[in-house]
C-alpha cells in the first residue's frame, strides 16, 4: 500500500459499525479469534499501487491495540491469505518484503506514535478512529487483555532508493539506552532532521533505518536500530546486539537513573555485543539545562572508565547528533581500512574530544 493522493484519509472512519456487523465479539485476551480485518482495509491492502515504483520503497507501519489485525492484514497482503482461528499476540516486530513491488512492510503493537502530526515525508493513508470511551480502553487494557481499537493508521514513508544504491561499506548500528532518553529522536533528528515533542510513546520490539553517509569520499551506509528500551523488550532486543558494529548508548542528561543504567547496560552490552563493537556513551537532551541531572564530567568519567567515547546530544537542538553518527561512521572506515597507519592512527575518542570542543548551545525553553 502506498500513499495515494487521491486516497481518502477517513474512509474507515466508523470502526464501531464493522464490529457490530458481528467481525468481533468478545474483549478478553483470546476474545479475538473470530475477528476478520474488514472487507474494505482487506480491498485497500490488495490495490497494486506499487506497480510502477520499482525504484520506490514504501514503508507502512500497521498500529493499533492488540487483537485489531494488524498481522492478518500483513498476511492477506503478502500471501493472499486469510489465515483464520489462532490468535496470538506479536511480540516485537516484523516485517516482509514483496520482491516484485519493492515494498516493504513493518508492523508495531504501539498505538499511533504521531497523532495527527506524522512528519513531512510520511503520509496517513488510512486512518480508523472508534468512537467507544478511552476510559474503557484504559480498563481493559489494564485487565491484560486487548483493549478495544482506539486508533488504526497506516502511515507510509516515501523513500527514493538512489541515495541508498552505491556505498562502499556497511555498518549496523544499534541505539540503546532506558526508555525515554530519546532513542528514536535521535534517529529521527539524524535521518528526517526533524524532532518529535510532545505524546512520547514508546518504541515496541525494534525498527530500522537506512542512511548513507560519507567518510572522505567513501561512502557508509549506516543501517540503524532504534530498539524498545523498556525492560519487557530485551528478549527481542538482544538477538540483534551480535551482529552490530556499533551502539549508540544514551542516557537522558535529566534523568539520574537512565544514567546509573549505563553500567547495567554495559554489562550487557559485554555479554551479548561482538567484542570489538564500537561504543558510544551518549548524554542526551543537553538542551534541558535547567532540568540537568547529570554533570557533563559524570559523563566524561564514566566513559574513561569503561574507555569508550562521549558526547552530550540534543535531538531537540540537533547538537551532536550528526557528529555522534559520523564519528561511528568514521572509527569504522578507518578500522576496515587496508592502511595500516590509518587503522593505527585514528581513535574515535580523541577525534570526539577535538569536534566537541565548541562553546555549548542555549538551555531550552519548553
Ligand atoms: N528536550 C528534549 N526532549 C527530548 C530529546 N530527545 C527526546 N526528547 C523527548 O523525550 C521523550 C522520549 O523520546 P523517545 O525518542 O521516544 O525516547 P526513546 O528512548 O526512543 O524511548 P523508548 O522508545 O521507550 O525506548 C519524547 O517526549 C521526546 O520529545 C531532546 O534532545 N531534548
Amino acid at each position: 500500500m502506498a500513499a495515494d493522493d487521491s486516497m481518502d484519509d477517513d474512509v474507515f472512519e466508523d470502526v464501531d459499525s464493522l464490529r457490530v456487523s458481528g467481525q468481533k465479539s468478545t474483549p478478553s485476551p483470546t476474545g479475538y479469534r473470530d475477528y476478520k480485518p474488514p472487507a474494505e482495509v482487506l480491498k485497500l491492502c490488495q490495490t497494486d499501487v506499487l506497480e510502477d515504483c520499482e525504484q520506490i520503497v514504501h514503508k507502512t507501519i500497521l498500529l493499533g491495540d492488540s487483537g485489531v489485525g494488524k498481522t492478518s492484514l500483513l498476511v492477506k497482503f503478502d500471501t493472499g491469505r486469510f489465515q483464520s482461528g489462532n490468535f496470538s499476540a506479536t511480540v516485537g516486530i516484523g516485517f516482509t518484503v514483496s520482491g516484485r513491488k519493492m515494498a516493504r512492510f513493518s508492523k508495531t503493537i504501539a498505538a499511533d506514535k504521531w497523532g495527527d502530526k506524522a512528519p513531512a515525508n510520511y503520509r496517513r493513508v488510512v486512518r480508523v478512529k472508534s468512537t467507544k470511551k478511552l476510559a474503557e480502553n484504559e480498563r481493559r487494557n489494564s485487565q491484560g487483555g486487548p483493549g478495544p481499537l482506539l486508533e488504526y493508521s497506516f502511515f507510509s514513508r516515501r523513500e527514493s532508493l538512489k541515495s541508498d544504491e552505491t556505498y562502499e561499506l556497511f555498518a549496523k548500528v544499534m541505539l540503546l539506552g532506558d526508555s525515554g532518553v530519546g532513542k528514536t529522536c535521535i534517529l529521527m533528528q539524524f535521518r528526517d532532521g526533524l524532532f518529535l515533542s510532545g505524546n512520547y510513546i514508546s518504541t515496541v520490539g525494534i525498527d530500522f533505518r537506512n542512511k548513507v553517509v560519507t567518510v572522505d569520499q567513501t561512502k557508509v551506509k549506516l543501517q540503524i536500530w532504534d530498539t524498545a528500551g523498556q525492560e519487557r523488550f530485551r528478549s527481542v532486543t538482544h538477538a540483534y546486539y551480535r551482529d552490530a558494529h556499533a551502539l549508540l548508548l544514551l542516557y537522558d542528561v535529566t534523568n539520574k537513573t537512565s544514567f546509573d543504567n549505563i553500567r547495567a547496560w554495559l554489562s550487557e552490552i559485554r555479554e551479548y555485543a561482538q567484542d570489538d563493537v564500537v561504543i558510544m556513551l551518549l548524554g542526551n537532551k543537553a538542551d534541558c539545562g535547567g532540568d540537568r541531572a547529570v554533570r557533563r564530567e559524570d559523563g566524561e568519567r564514566l566513559a574513561r572508565e569503561y574507555n569508550v567515547a562521549f558526547m552530550e546530544t540534543s535531538a531537540k537542538s540537533g547538537q551532536n547528533v550528526e557528529l555522534a553518527f559520523l564519528a561511528v561512521a568514521r572509527e569504522l572506515k578507518y578500522r576496515q581500512s587496508g592502511n595500516r597507519a590509518d587503522r593505527n592512527t585514528f581513535s574515535v575518542q580523541d577525534y570526539v574530544k577535538e569536534q566537541t570542543q565548541r562553546p555549548p548551545c542555549p538551555p531550552c525553553t519548553t
